[in-house]
């Protein structure tokens, strides 16, 4: 990448100065222009989702998670089974098409995000729990997850980005 004649990079457009009557590059994206042709170095900088994914989680926490408390109950005293009970029938809720995740979330998740439908935006690796992470690479884009276990609880991943 980066000779004159080869396909730009996602963004980038060659123009004409006319000022110079000369080709320069100009990225629709960061408003960037320049004379040399922009190279795969370019491509990351001006990619900041390059290799993270964005989903939406629902968690139910119970008595064995690392934190048995909410915005939703001060002491979870839940089981693990009832938990893991409760996340099936979310499942079945959001399968059958009666309601989404995003819905459900709002007012059944124990974590912070609920307010926020359970989106957590752009995560790269090494950011969330590994059994998180790795669950939620395994997503395309659109799909749920089946129960996810994780120190923090049991959760479902909607895979949105
Ligand atoms: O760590 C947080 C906040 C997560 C968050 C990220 C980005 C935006 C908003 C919230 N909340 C924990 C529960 C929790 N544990 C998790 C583990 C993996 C992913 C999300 C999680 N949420 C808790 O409340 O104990």
């Amino acid at each position: 990448m980066g000779d004159k004649h080869s396909a730009l990079p996602p963004n980038w457009e060659v123009r004409t100065s006319r000022s110079r009557n000369m080709p320069y590059y100009f990225n629709k994206e960061t408003k960037e222009s320049r004379w040399d042709p922009p190279t795969g170095a370019d491509v990351k900088k001006t990619n900041p989702t390059a290799g993270k994914i964005r989903v939406s989680h629902l968690l139910v926490k119970h008595s064995g998670s690392r934190r048995p408390s909410s915005w939703k109950q001060d002491n979870i005293t839940r089981t693990k089974e009832e938990a893991l009970e409760l996340i099936e029938n979310y499942q079945q809720q959001i399968k059958t098409g009666i309601t989404s995740l995003a819905e459900l979330a709002l007012t059944e998740s124990d974590c912070s995000s609920a307010k926020h439908n359970g989106d957590l935006g752009w995560f790269g690796r090494g950011q969330m729990q590994p059994a998180f992470e790795q669950a939620s690479y395994a997503l395309k884009v659109g799909e749920l997850s089946e129960p996810v276990f994780s120190d923090s609880g049991i959760h479902l991943i909607y895979r949105t980005g």
